[in-house]
């Protein structure tokens, strides 16, 4: 049997999550979340005709011919009560007043003398410098579609539209478990736990750090378990290969419907994955290996899938980019840091040493390189994760 490749771990990984309800947050606190569905308007925008100048309010017909003269029946500002316009009359208004009823034209204060009569010296066609209610957005109309990301601008429309509050997709809440004992006793410092925090708070995750937790699978399980009762998915590293103190793995290898095993790829061959019933809660656990690239690489592999699909299924995307050069595939799967040139194509970098974290801190990308017995050709277009 050969290894299972890349795609059938993603798949090994994502059939076994559950996406998480979606919930519904005042405006306050939406600022940077994804919207899970489409808002309909309440109010319309604007929410009722007004004026876009200061000047007066006219019946178009009464102006038809310039100059003429119309006494001012009245004041109306931004804010007041309206009167409907009599015929043959004017009303003083202000910008962002509402129209009288019966008024259909502005005319700004510059095309009249401003005084009471008024004398209007130009006119325009019935409708100019009015505002109409609904123009930009009807009430019933949908105003922002799902999968939109709640900015500055999305937020004042949607106070606009008459929202207090708004349904997004949930923040999964991730959770970190470093082992080793060279970690715990600080002869390597934890450099995964620093990494995949950073990487899984990009994805728009709540994250938490609980390790290192120490070689006994026993010290293991109660800080995987002090993890997984607060998460939504657990990611581990290191303790997954074949050594005497590979922790992970021997805590959980007989745990029923965990797996682990070699995965096509390189680097970051030892996986593992699983789901922990926490008090009826499933809760995924994604076990990497401990070398800090292939934690890494691991992570944009399949975490990343992991949490979008805790998320919002709809937004685990594959990003594909062009070789600016040809590159040697492998018999599996092999992850490349790489650079973008100035077309937008990637280029490997060189002096490619598998396990490099300062190599891979130079990177913009990692190559995602499948597996194929000839060189892959300049111009192909294959998988980027970025970094
Ligand atoms: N006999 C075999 N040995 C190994 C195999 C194999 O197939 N057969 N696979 C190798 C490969 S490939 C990898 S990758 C590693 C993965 O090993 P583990 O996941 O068990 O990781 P550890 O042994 O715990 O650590 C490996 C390495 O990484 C350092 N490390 C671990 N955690 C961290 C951390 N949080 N921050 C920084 N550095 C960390 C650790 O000190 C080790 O140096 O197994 C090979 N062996
Ligand atoms: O695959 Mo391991 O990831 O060589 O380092």
């Amino acid at each position: 049997m050969p290894d299972p490749s890349v795609a059938d771990h993603r798949r090994r990984v994502e059939q076994a999550i559950t996406p998480l309800a979606p919930v519904e947050l005042p405006l306050a606190q939406a600022r940077g979340r994804v919207l899970a569905a489409d808002v309909t308007a309440v109010l319309s925008v604007p929410p009722f005709d007004h004026s876009a100048m200061d000047g007066f309010a006219v019946r178009a017909a009464d102006v038809a011919a310039v100059p003429v003269e119309l006494p001012v029946a009245g004041v109306v500002a931004a804010g007041d009560p309206v009167t409907p316009l009599e015929a043959g009359t004017a009303i003083r208004i202000m910008t962002g007043a509402e129209v009288p009823p019966g008024a259909d034209l502005v005319v700004p204060f510059e095309w009249t003398t401003g005084t009471d009569p008024v004398r209007v010296l130009q006119t325009a066609a019935a409708g100019r410098h009015i505002r109409r209610e609904g123009e930009d957005v009807a009430a019933g109309e949908v105003a922002l579609r799902a999968g939109s990301v709640v900015g500055a601008a999305q937020l004042g429309l949607l106070v606009s539209t008459g929202h207090a509050s708004v349904l997004v997709h949930a923040r999964p809440r991730v959770g970190i478990v470093s082992t080793g004992a060279e970690l715990v006793n600080g002869s390597v410092p934890d450099s995964n736990s620093a990494t995949l925090a950073a990487a899984a708070a990009g994805l728009d995750a709540d994250v938490a750090c609980f390790g290192p937790a120490p070689d006994d699978p026993d010290g293991f399980l109660v800080q995987l378990r002090e993890a997984a009762a607060v998460s939504d998915l657990v990611v581990t590293t290191g303790g997954v290969s074949a050594g005497d103190h590979d922790v992970v793995k021997a805590a959980l290898r007989d745990v029923p419907g965990f797996w682990f095993g070699p995965v096509a790829m390189k680097p970051g061959r030892p996986q593992g994955f699983g789901v922990l019933d926490v008090d009826g809660r499933q809760v995924p656990v994604l076990c990497l290996p401990g070398t800090p690239v292939a934690a890494y690489a691991s992570f944009l592999l399949y975490g990343s899938r992991a949490v979008a699909a805790l998320a919002d299924p709809g937004r685990i995307e594959v990003r594909l980019a062009r070789l600016a050069v040809p590159v040697q595939a492998g018999d599996r799967t092999v992850l490349l840091p790489g650079v973008y040139d100035e077309n937008g194509h990637v280029v490997p970098l060189p002096g490619h040493a598998g396990h490099s974290q300062r190599l891979l801190a130079t990177a913009e990308v990692l190559l995602v390189v499948p597996p194929r017995e000839q060189e892959i050709p300049a111009g192909e277009a294959i998988e980027v994760l970025s970094l």
